[in-house]
């Protein structure tokens, strides 16, 4: 691997800034806790769900590629999101002075591949909410949100790969002691206030 000066510049940027995981099941209340977070601390939120929508929206020939897996509930190839991330990151540097990584990592492999190429988290944030409440408020939620990928078969296969494949990132980073779980089965404001104590916590 080489380093360019701008991989350098980069990193010294970023280096003092907070690096928050927002990880959660699908429809668990991570964009609406992120939303908060942003308003109260002034961080950067960043959502890798968003991030990739945006790029679907434009209409490039990786954004159709990206539709097709996402419409199945799949994960899309860990270099994409990860670019995307780094770029948006690159973009806030001078004015950030935390990240909330929401909807990232999906998988151990993601979250060591951010580590190698960005830097390393401080908090990761779990928010934990009943497979039965994710189902509800994100049936609930597709009546408006216009996501293709808010319908009964593909929230199933959502909900499964968490279960697979993301609830095991929650395990690495307790093996760090930098988990704080919060219980999303509450109302937003109650949430929140245990949100508030995690980062309030961060020296
Ligand atoms: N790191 C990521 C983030 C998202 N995706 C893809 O983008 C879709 C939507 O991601 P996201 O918006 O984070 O959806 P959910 O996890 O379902 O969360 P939300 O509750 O915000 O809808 C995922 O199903 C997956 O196909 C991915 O592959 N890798
Ligand atoms: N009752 C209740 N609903 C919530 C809570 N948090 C989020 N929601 C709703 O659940 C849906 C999914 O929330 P969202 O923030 O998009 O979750 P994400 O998929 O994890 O980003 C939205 O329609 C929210 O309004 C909560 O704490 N309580
Ligand atoms: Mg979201």
């Amino acid at each position: 691997m080489t380093f360019g000066l701008f991989d350098i510049l980069f990193s010294d940027k970023i280096k003092d800034a907070k690096i928050i995981f927002v990880v959660g099941g699908p429809g668990s209340g991570k964009g609406t806790q992120c939303e908060k977070v942003v308003a109260k601390y002034g961080y950067t939120h960043l959502s890798s769900g968003d991030l990739l929508r945006a790029e679907v929206a434009s209409g490039s020939e990786r954004g159709k590629q990206l539709q097709a897996i996402m419409q199945k509930g799949e994960l899309v190839p860990l270099d994409t999101v990860l670019d995307m991330i780094k770029d948006a990151m690159i973009a806030k540097a001078d004015v950030s002075k935390g990240y909330l990584i929401d909807g990232y990592p999906r998988e151990v492999k993601q979250g060591e591949e951010f580590e190698k190429k960005i830097g390393k988290p401080c908090l990761l944030l779990y928010v934990d909410a009943k497979g039965e409440t994710m189902v509800k408020r994100l049936m609930k939620r597709g009546e408006t949100s216009g996501r293709s990928d808010d319908n009964e078969e593909t929230i199933k296969k959502r909900l499964d790969l968490y279960y697979k494949a993301t609830e095991p990132v929650i395990a690495f980073y307790e093996g760090r002691g930098i988990v704080r779980k919060v219980d999303s089965e509450l109302p937003v404001d109650e949430v929140f206030k245990q949100v508030s104590t995690a980062i309030d916590a961060l020296k």
